[in-house]
């Protein structure tokens, strides 16, 4: 069966792997992308980007400082917004994404932001009167834009932030003020050096009453210098763990005043005398933040890929150590501790990207409905969202960080790629709600649907489960290697212990609150329990996206992903065992069998392992891997990138001449 990425002059012990695919990459590359159009026309930007001067990096950013990478960043994106369409169509979400990842990387740069939250935030939550004016000029990038919602002495609880925005009647102008130090925005990408405009996450103020956070489009800089404008004070926060090419940035704002119609108020409303307005749903203002959240397992199931990719190509490649005497060193890939390291990566990159398939048709139901007047399906996909945003940043740094391990020494220096992709993934844990208070929000919801369960009501989506009858005994190990009934089983005892979580952190609640403590200090008292229940859950929710994806699969790829199911599952129910067990639902003897069924996946998907990692289809570009290559000439191509270090520019440095060989002399004169 064709691997379409063989080619002659590779590493042989690669071609040896291609060699062994079971299934066409293509087919699975195409399935992954939406069609085979999709993935032509990846390959199609990834080859005219790679021929391109604008777009070569004769130094590595490995080797430069953080403003010269931002300069060569700055440089590359004016490149793409200049002939972005030589390339893709512009116009098309995931082409864009593409030929940034391709053109620039994944560190950031000076449209992140813009295209990332500004934009959408405008169009989804601004009304006619102030888009007409500014979205034509956002996307001819006469503006370029930042989200500035949070404060450094508040982020995660917008209800208390302190920047205010108070309506002047008389005026019709809202004055926007940061009140105190803590107050000062803090973070937002793209604000400190680029953006010339931001939205501004204000307390809206009318009449002296508070109440509660808006979003208002605010002027920084000087359409014409780019200088701040009076009463405003804005800068980069300085070197942080990755993002290196963004400039999130600092913003005071000293009673700047904005007209009403700056106000983003497709849902809440001020009239011009001062009446406000709420929103047919409390928490639409929010919409930006959905909005990323569910985008962002898309890039985070990417990242995932990107490791995998690296971690699987290299260990084919390196040989090391021997598994019986006599016989040639191995490919590490073939250590059970290694596939055991990095298989499931495989399979959790493959289903987080399945998962975000489905969110994202989701979130377009929802959005249409809301456009019809219908909120109805927000709190679900809220709550979703969150756990999965929370679940899928987690899920995918730890798997970076086992890939990272993988490669041994040579995974710690930054020509894996692996130390930055890490630093820039893991990011995703804070951003968009820290995840730990995200999983509250899930588990809130979590807490409805129990209620509404046990009232025998209707259950929406996420949870529709929770209104099924439990067998009591789980049927693992029970289906006599029916394959599709044996996935069901662990779908069953997985959805059993979501439910059954949630109604045990239910119950502790409410003994605390019947013990005599207010509602939310009982909340405090079991969050432990509550975000347990809310991963869980969360989980159910991936392994059924998985499960759906690959049962609804084209004939000639299903084998290969009913077998990285069989190894998702399995490992699944591995890693959460203790909840199987707790209740008895499952037996110790079928956490055995687990075991055993996880451990012949290993052996059966070790001869594709390669090939299901070529089929992400990621560039040598994209990967920006010395050790992933496709090609897997690793060492050769090592050796070349050290030499690229500017300690490697002179055989003896500056400071030794300076100080290292004046002390050996002086003493060598001691002597
Ligand atoms: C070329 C194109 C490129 C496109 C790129 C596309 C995507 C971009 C992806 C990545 C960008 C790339 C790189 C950029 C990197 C980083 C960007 C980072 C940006 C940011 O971080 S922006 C700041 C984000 N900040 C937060 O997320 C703050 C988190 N906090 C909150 O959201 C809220 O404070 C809270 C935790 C939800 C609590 O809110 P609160 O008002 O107090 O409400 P509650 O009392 O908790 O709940 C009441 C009620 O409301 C429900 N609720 C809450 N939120 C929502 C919501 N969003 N939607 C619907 N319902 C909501 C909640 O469930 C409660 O419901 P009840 O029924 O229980 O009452
Ligand atoms: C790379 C990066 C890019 C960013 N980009 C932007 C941007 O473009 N725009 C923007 O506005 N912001 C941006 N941010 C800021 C980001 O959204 C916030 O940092 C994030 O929402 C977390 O909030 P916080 O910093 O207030 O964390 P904190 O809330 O202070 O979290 C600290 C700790 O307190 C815990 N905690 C807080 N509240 C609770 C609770 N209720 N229950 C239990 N535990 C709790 C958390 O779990 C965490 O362990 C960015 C941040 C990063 C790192």
């Amino acid at each position: 069966m064709p691997n379409r990425c063989i080619k002659e002059g590779d590493n042989p012990d690669l071609t040896k792997e291609r060699k062994t695919c079971t299934f066409d990459t293509d087919e699975l590359t195409a399935n992954l992308y939406g069609s085979r159009n999709n993935m032509e026309r990846r390959r199609e930007i990834t080859k005219k980007i790679s021929a391109d001067p604008d777009f070569a990096d004769p130094i590595p950013h490995d080797f430069l400082s953080r403003e010269k990478c931002i300069e060569a960043t700055a440089k590359k994106t004016k490149a793409v917004v200049q002939r972005g369409s030589e390339f893709c169509d512009v116009t098309n979400y995931y082409e864009m994404l593409h030929l940034i990842n391709e053109a620039i990387g994944i560190g950031g740069y000076p449209l992140a932001l813009h295209y990332g939250m500004f934009l959408p935030a405008l169009e989804g939550q601004a009304e006619k009167e102030l888009t007409d004016d500014i979205i034509p000029r956002a996307k001819n990038l006469e503006v370029i834009g930042a989200y500035a919602q949070t404060e450094m002495g508040h982020g995660t609880n917008l209800r208390e932030l302190e920047t205010t925005a108070t309506y002047d009647k008389a005026t019709q102008e809202f004055i926007i003020n940061t009140p105190t130090r803590s107050a000062m925005k803090w973070w937002p990408g793209n604000l400190g050096k680029m953006s010339n405009y931001a939205v501004v996450t204000c307390q809206l103020f009318i009449d002296g009453r508070k109440i509660g956070p808006h979003n208002f489009l605010v002027q920084l800089r000087c359409e014409k210098t780019h200088e701040p404008l009076p009463g405003i004070i804005v800068g980069d926060i300085g070197p942080k763990m990755a993002f290196d090419t963004n400039d999130n940035g600092f913003l005071a704002l000293d009673n700047i005043r904005v007209p009403r119609k700056n106000m983003l108020m497709k849902h809440a409303k001020v009239s011009p005398d001062g009446v406000y307005t709420p929103p047919m749903h409390a928490k639409l203002n929010y919409g930006t933040m959905v909005y990323v959240r569910a985008h962002m397992l898309y890039a985070h199931g990417q990242f995932l890929a990107t490791a995998a990719i690296v971690a699987t190509r290299y260990s084919a490649v390196r040989r090391q150590g021997r598994i019986e005497h006599g016989v040639p060193e191995v490919q590490i890939l073939d250590y059970q501790t290694q596939q055991h390291r990095i298989f499931p990566q495989i399979a959790r990159a493959y289903a987080i990207i399945f998962t975000y398939m489905d969110i994202k048709d989701q979130y377009d139901a929802m959005i249409k409905g809301i456009a019809e007047g219908q909120t109805d399906l927000l709190p679900d996909l809220h709550a979703i969202t969150s756990g999965l945003k929370s679940v899928v940043t987690h899920m995918a740094g730890l798997g970076i960080e086992q890939c990272r391990m993988a490669c041994g020494g040579h995974g710690y220096s930054d020509a894996s790629g692996l130390p930055k992709l890490y630093g820039v993934q893991i990011g995703g844990c804070t951003y968009e709600g820290e995840n730990m208070v995200m999983l509250q929000q899930t588990a809130r919801y979590l807490m409805k649907a129990v209620a509404s369960a046990l009232q025998g009501k209707p259950l929406s989506h996420s949870v529709a489960y929770f209104g099924k009858k439990s067998s009591g005994k789980s049927r693992i190990g029970k289906e006599g290697g029916d394959i599709a009934r044996e996935h069901e089983a662990m779908l069953e005892a997985l959805e059993h212990a979501a439910c059954r979580l949630s109604v045990e952190a239910s119950q502790m609640w409410e003994k605390r609150g019947r013990g005599g403590e207010t509602k939310e200090r009982a909340w405090n008292g079991v969050t432990v329990e509550m975000n347990r229940a809310a991963r869980v859950h969360t989980r159910v929710f991936m392994a059924r996206s998985f499960h759906r994806r690959v049962t609804s699969s084209p004939p000639s790829i299903r084998p290969v992903l009913t077998d990285l199911l069989s190894l998702y599952l399995h490992y699944e129910c591995v890693d959460m065992a203790h909840h199987l067990l707790e209740d008895g639902f499952c037996s110790g003897e079928q956490i055995r069998y687990l075991k055993s069924r996880l451990y012949e996946d290993l052996t059966t998907l070790r001869p594709n392992a390669v090939s299901l990692v070529d089929s992400f289809d990621q560039s040598d570009r994209e990967l920006n891997s010395v050790l992933g290559r496709r090609d897997g000439n690793v060492y050769e191509a090592l050796y070349q990138w050290a030499r690229k270090s500017e300690l490697n520019y002179t055989d003896v440095l500056p400071a030794v001449q300076k100080y290292v060989m004046p002390m050996m002399e002086e003493n060598r004169s001691k002597l």
